[in-house]
């Protein structure tokens, strides 16, 4: 370090640019010239001066004036040139007195690695530490913030959170810079300072010293003196700020930015998961959403009511347009087989269906425990024995693909599983605002409060699944019948459109059951039914022509049934149809 402090006795570039400065703003030179930058470790060698950009106070001055002029001029010239080869001599030592600073710094690297080194032990034996070791550990937390600042450089524009950290790293910046002034200082009067306790720092080392007393960890490879008396001796024998001080802030300002970064990416892992949740529910969405499409949307026609209740807005209006369009081939093609005739025909049939659905429900007594909801709790189930039979049943049946068929309405269409069976290509005959026709609660209320009770015999036999499977025989028959009134009224629409259509437009209902209504066939229809539950229901006996007025369902009722609320309620379904045909 000896032959360090003899290189820096010399006077450094800056302050030889500042005397060529002062000289030049003594003359008559108005504009200075830039010698070069003092600042430059590798200088500027002969050729690499500019040549200096001189101007006289006027081109055309008188020749005396010249003259001394161009003498001040090449005095000058002489000047800067040997000033300029001091320049290059000063610089050449200040790289040789960098080279033996880097290879000390490297020396004390090595040591500070080695646990046992003497350096350490200086340290840690609270033995003092000598004026070189404080001006090396001062580099070397000069260098750890070097390096910090070479890895942000990497960034050219800071981040917005980086700007606190940039200032604390100014505040530190200008420290080390004072550190480095008063270095010069001590070097420009040829003498570095020995003795800290006769340097004008005994405030600043003292402050510092305070508040290295809170500094518990090292950073990288700045020594950390383990306690206060440690950290005093050290203070003592350093003569500028201490490099723990230094490095105690460098450190703060590193954990201050881990702990923002930490939190930061905390906050985007947390906003990450929540769209990640939020993508996972869409996508089971969407999967629903195509099993739905790619069950249904190959035959529109077969979309039921289960498809109404459970698939999505938008799907319902993808197949609704892609059934109007299928509505519209149908009506155009007159072979779709759709008569009034037929369709009465079936009607008939039907009758049958009923009747001996009903006769069979007869077989058996009220039962009250299959309608009573407390009379059995089965598990996953509530309710009564025919709800949870009746619900069973639909759900097997819609994995069969009952409910694909649009003759059919369940009586629980929440939840119900979907086919499991290949689709059958049913006619595309009804608008789709059929979908969204099931009157089945009536049918439902309507049945077991109203007609049963007319036509069974009260008492309990204990059969209530039996009961309860026959009552649903009845229901579906007797549902079936009634929302029949689809093809009713869609075929009455067609064959008399014109007189059909205004009333839709202005939902007149009035006007849809005069026009739906024939007296005569309803009443056709009564006696007919009758007639059959008395044929039906008669007990056959060989040899004998007369059942004696005895039948196992009442003519009566069966008519009735008809009269009060199997045609009414068809009636019903054909008018809710109609309302909603021109959609
Ligand atoms: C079903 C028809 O439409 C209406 C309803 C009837 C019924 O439910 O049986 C009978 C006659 C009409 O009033 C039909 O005309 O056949």
């Amino acid at each position: 370090m000896d032959g360090c402090r003899g290189s820096l006795k010399y006077s450094t570039p800056r302050r030889i640019a500042s005397r060529i400065l002062s000289s030049l703003k003594r003359g008559k030179v108005k504009r200075i010239f830039v010698v070069g930058d003092s600042r430059k470790e590798d200088g500027y060698g002969d050729d690499d001066v500019a040549p200096p950009d001189v101007t006289v106070d006027a081109p055309n001055a008188p020749p005396e004036r010249c003259k001394r002029e161009a003498n001040l001029n090449m005095g000058i010239g002489f000047c800067l040139l040997h000033l300029i080869a001091e320049s290059k001599n000063e610089l050449q030592k200040m790289t040789e007195l960098r080279t033996q600073m880097e290879t000390l710094l490297q020396n004390v690297k090595e040591e500070l690695k080695n646990k046992d080194s003497p350096v350490v032990k200086k340290l840690e034996s609270n033995e003092g530490v000598e004026e070189s070791l404080g001006f090396e550990s001062s580099l070397i937390s000069n260098e750890v913030l070097l390096f910090d600042q070479s890895l942000k450089s990497e960034d050219d524009v800071p981040r917005d959170d980086e700007y606190l950290e940039l200032e604390g790293m100014g505040r530190l910046e200008a420290e080390l810079e004072a550190e480095l002034e008063r270095l010069q200082h001590h070097l420009d009067s040829g003498e570095l300072p020995t003795n800290p306790s006769q340097e004008p720092m005994e405030e600043s080392i003292s402050s510092s010293s305070s508040s290295a007393r809170s500094f518990s960890i090292s950073y990288g490879e700045v020594i950390d003196p383990t306690n206060e008396g440690q950290e005093e001796d050290f203070a003592d024998s350093y003569s500028g700020v201490p490099p723990f001080e230094l490095a105690r802030k460098l450190h703060e300002l590193l954990e201050t930015r881990q702990q923002e970064r930490i939190r930061e990416l905390e906050a985007a892992l947390e906003r990450a998961r929540e769209e990640l949740c939020e993508k996972e529910r869409e996508i089971s969405w969407w999967k629903d959403t195509a099993n739905l499409m790619s069950k249904h949307i190959k035959d529109p026609s077969r979309l039921n009511f289960q498809l109404a209740q459970n698939s999505r807005h938008f799907l319902r209006i993808v197949v609704f347009d892609s059934c109007k369009l299928q509505m519209a081939k149908a009506e155009s093609n007159v072979s779709d087989g759709l008569s009034l005739d037929l369709i009465r025909d079936s009607l008939i049939r039907q009758e049958d269906t009923i009747i001996f659905s009903l006769i069979e429900r007869a077989r058996f007594p009220l039962n009250p425990p299959t309608y009573d909801p407390s009379y059995a709790s089965i598990h996953g189930s509530c309710g009564s024995l025919v709800d949870f039979i009746v619900k069973q049943t639909e759900a097997t049946q819609a994995r069969a693909g009952r409910y694909e068929n649009p003759e059919e309405h369940p009586f629980f269409p929440e939840n119900l599983p979907p086919s499991e069976v290949p689709p059958y290509n049913y006619s595309e005959v009804l608008h789709p605002a059929a979908m969204s026709v099931n009157i089945n609660k009536i049918i439902w209320d309507m049945y077991f409060n109203k007609l049963l009770p007319l036509f069974v015999s009260p008492g309990d036999d204990g059969n209530y699944a039996s009961t309860a499977a026959r009552d649903l025989e009845c229901l579906q028959a007797i549902s079936r019948r009634i929302h029949y009134g689809k093809l009713v009224a869609e075929v009455k629409f067609r064959d008399e459109r014109k007189d059909y259509e205004p009333a839709i437009r202005a939902q007149d209902k009035n006007t849809l059951i005069k026009l739906l209504t024939f007296a005569a066939v309803e009443e056709a229809v009564i006696k007919r039914v009758a007639k059959k539950a008395e044929t039906f229901g008669q007990e056959v006996k060989l040899g004998e022509d007369s059942n004696h007025g005895k039948y196992k369902v009442d003519p009566t009722i069966v008519a009735r049934l008809y009269k009060d609320w199997v045609i009414p309620l068809t009636k019903e379904v054909e008018i809710e149809y109609l309302l909603h045909r021109l959609d």
